[in-house]
């Protein structure tokens, strides 16, 4: 759905894109992320069709975006990281405005619109002025107004940054929801976290260069991020804690009242065989347990850390 090659933009000499390349499949959630200043939004906007490519090609839906302008916005649905809303218009009034703006009849608008506003969480605000609602409410505003025409494609330049927990959790809901629409979503954020649960696959670009892409976990296990292995035993932590010091793919082993904690590098396969061979040794073991994949510990370990020039 999303082709980019050899995309290259410089603003006067200096080089915000480095010929960053990438390929998106339909129905995926990808999530881009770098520092500040990495180049998301100049990406991003160079396929929203705001700004034009010193070099190189980017496709949406087959259509090259410098070529085919008027079929690539048809397609896509784009939220910028900074957006004015119409502060003398109410929430109904601001959709209509743009569902005119993309040709929409009125009486397809009428039904159109409450659709949206419950897709976003918003109909208790259908009357309500733009410049009422809370930041988070903007946002989804925001988000429905990009949804207006139906795009397959669906670009969101930081669409949680300001929001407080509560409004990010609404936020990533929602884009659920539009996943199992079978939208096409590229969503930017610093924040790894942030994407952490939404995502499916992820690209890091850092000083216009992308560094790294692919399924998070495939990522992870290139750049052989550590696992955390959490293991619980009936008291014998001590011995256990011992014994697994001279494994293989083992660096560290920290034991504590919560149990041993091992910093492993091996894949699944040599995990199942680290657990088999805990239990050979007459081990009683309550619980083996992976920590969770922490999307900070890739971003840490791919990106050399501080903002971009
Ligand atoms: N119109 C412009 N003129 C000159 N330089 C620009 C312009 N727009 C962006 N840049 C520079 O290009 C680089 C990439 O900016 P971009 O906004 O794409 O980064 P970003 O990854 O989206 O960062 P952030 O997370 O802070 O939004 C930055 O160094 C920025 O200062």
């Amino acid at each position: 759905m999303i082709e980019i090659r050899n995309l290259s933009k410089k603003y006067g000499t200096f080089e915000a894109l480095k010929n960053i390349s990438l390929d998106i499949e339909k129905g995926t959630v990808f999530g881009f992320v770098g520092p500040n200043g990495a180049g998301k939004s100049t990406t991003m906007s160079i396929l929203a069709t705001l700004a034009l490519p010193t070099s190189g090609t980017a496709k949406v839906g087959g259509y090259e975006v410098t070529d085919y302008p008027k079929e690539v916005r048809k397609r896509i649905g784009y939220m910028p990281d900074f957006f004015g809303v119409y502060d003398q218009l109410k929430a109904t009034e601001y959709l209509h405005f743009y569902g005119a703006s993309y040709g929409i009849p009125r009486p397809d608008r009428e039904k159109l619109i409450p659709q949206l506003l419950d897709l976003v969480n918003l109909s208790n605000k259908a009357d309500s002025y733009v410049d009422s609602l809370s930041r988070g409410m903007k946002q989804r505003l925001c988000l429905a107004r990009c949804l207006v025409h139906d795009p397959d494609v669906l670009i969101l330049d930081e669409p949680a940054s300001g929001l407080d927990p509560r409004a990010r959790i609404e936020m990533r809901e929602i884009l659920k929801e539009l996943k199992l629409m079978g939208k096409t979503i590229i969503i930017s954020s610093h924040i790894l976290p942030e994407l952490a649960e939404m995502v499916d696959e992820i690209g890091v670009i850092e000083h216009g260069e992308m560094i790294a892409q692919g399924k998070v976990a495939d990522i992870q296990n290139r750049l052989r991020v550590k696992k955390v292995i959490h293991i619980r035993t009936l008291d014998q932590e001590n011995s256990l804690a011992e014994k697994l010091r001279d494994e293989p793919f083992v660096s560290s082993v920290l034991s504590d009242n919560t149990g041993v904690h091992v910093h492993y590098s091996g894949d699944d396969a040599q995990q199942s065989e680290l657990l088999r061979q805990v239990i050979s040794w007459g081990i009683p073991v309550v619980s083996f347990q992976e920590a969770q994949s922490n999307l900070e510990d890739v971003f840490l370990e791919i990106t050399k850390g501080g903002p971009s020039a």
